[in-house]
């Protein structure tokens, strides 16, 4: 077990009479990239914002370092000097050189020691040769290096980031992912970040929570997360879940208790020659690497799996395997926290 940096513990907040964060605990420890994800609304900027001492809490506590995080009422400076937060517009300075601005958060250092630590962030976050740039000037994801490298100047102990890749596109997306966990994992800096993006959340994250209505209702690893969600709201955060009865498994003949919830994931559901369960396709949906089919093999019992491309077509009559190992089964107090 590693040192705990942050602990969050019962934390509650209230807009006008209106429960935003109803009971929320967690913890992070120092190293670790935690990922809080959840639909939009649900409450995400706002316990970032808490953690980070920009929000009064109504309830619980924030303890980073060992002392409780002090709320804006009661400081004159609002944050915590040891917290860095990356916010989604990135808040840098437009008009000034890309040097300029990691400058400014190492403004009280020597000049030598700025001079180093400005080239070192440069090679770090890929920024060489960029340095004279303005930002304005810089494409999205150049920016997204330049604020990272600005967050990750005096050394915080904490990096909080609000939805650090939403405004990307997804090759560039794709690469800055492996970037950031690359840096962050290379200088050891403890990452708190927030996404509606399922996929960052799992290239990226060493531990993920999926927020709900103001709660946690899980908090494990990714893969876990992905393989073992506990409710069929986890399940399907990411896409082509399949949600299945147990009744609806005899169609495969598949035993299970009749009145369970189970998810299988797309992938683990496939086309075979032999006479397996018969199926029709009803949908399909080219995504460039693979085709998403939508396959009906009963009424009221339709499944997602992954093809190759141009293979079938709308109508094909298919057999299908479901790897019955791969079957996850929901606890039945879980079984009806859905997607609404
Ligand atoms: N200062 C505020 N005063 C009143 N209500 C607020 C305030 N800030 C946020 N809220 C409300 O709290 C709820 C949660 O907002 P929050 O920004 O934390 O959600 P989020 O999960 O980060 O959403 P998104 O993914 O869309 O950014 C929303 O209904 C929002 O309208």
């Amino acid at each position: 077990m590693g040192e705990t940096i942050l602990q969050v513990a019962n934390l509650q907040k209230q807009y006008e009479q209106r429960e935003i964060i109803k009971d929320l605990s967690f913890s992070i420890e120092k190293g670790e990239i935690f990922a809080l994800i959840g639909e939009s609304g649900c409450g995400k900027t706002t316990t970032l914002r808490c953690i980070a001492g920009l929000e009064q809490v109504t309830g619980g506590e924030v303890r980073f370092q060992g002392e409780t995080i002090i709320g804006p009422w009661d400081k004159l400076i609002a944050g915590h000097e040891d917290i860095k937060v990356v916010s989604q517009t990135y808040d840098l300075f437009m008009y000034h050189s890309v040097w300029e601005n990691i400058k400014h958060p190492l403004r009280t250092y020597t000049r030598e020691y700025q001079e180093y630590r400005i080239r070192e962030l440069l090679r770090l976050c890929r920024l060489e040769g960029l340095e004279d740039k303005k930002p304005e000037n810089l494409s999205g994801g150049e920016r997204q290096r330049v604020a990272f490298a600005c967050a990750l100047a005096d050394d915080p102990a904490l990096l909080v980031m609000d939805e650090p890749f939403s405004n990307l596109d997804i090759p560039i997306k794709s690469r800055l992912r492996r970037e950031v966990r690359r840096i962050v994992k290379e200088t050891n800096t403890t990452v708190l970040f927030v996404s509606h993006d399922t996929q960052d959340a799992l290239a990226i994250a060493d531990k993920v929570g999926v927020m709900k209505d103001g709660e946690l209702i899980q908090i494990a690893s990714p893969l876990a997360i992905y393989e073992t969600p506990q409710n069929p709201y986890v399940a399907t955060f990411f896409p082509h879940a399949n949600i299945l009865t147990g009744k609806q498994l005899t169609f495969w003949g598949i035993v299970r208790p009749e009145e369970e919830n189970f998810v299988i994931r797309p992938e683990h559901i496939r086309i075979v020659e032999s006479e397996a369960t018969r199926a029709e396709i009803i949908d399909i949906e080219y995504t460039g690497a693979q085709d998403v089919l939508e396959v009906r093999v009963e009424e009221g019992c339709h499944v997602y799996m992954y093809a190759q491309v141009h293979q079938y077509e709308i109508g094909d009559t298919v057999h299908l395997l479901l790897q019955e190992e791969y079957l996850h089964a929901f606890s039945e107090e879980n079984r009806n926290i859905c997607m609404v």
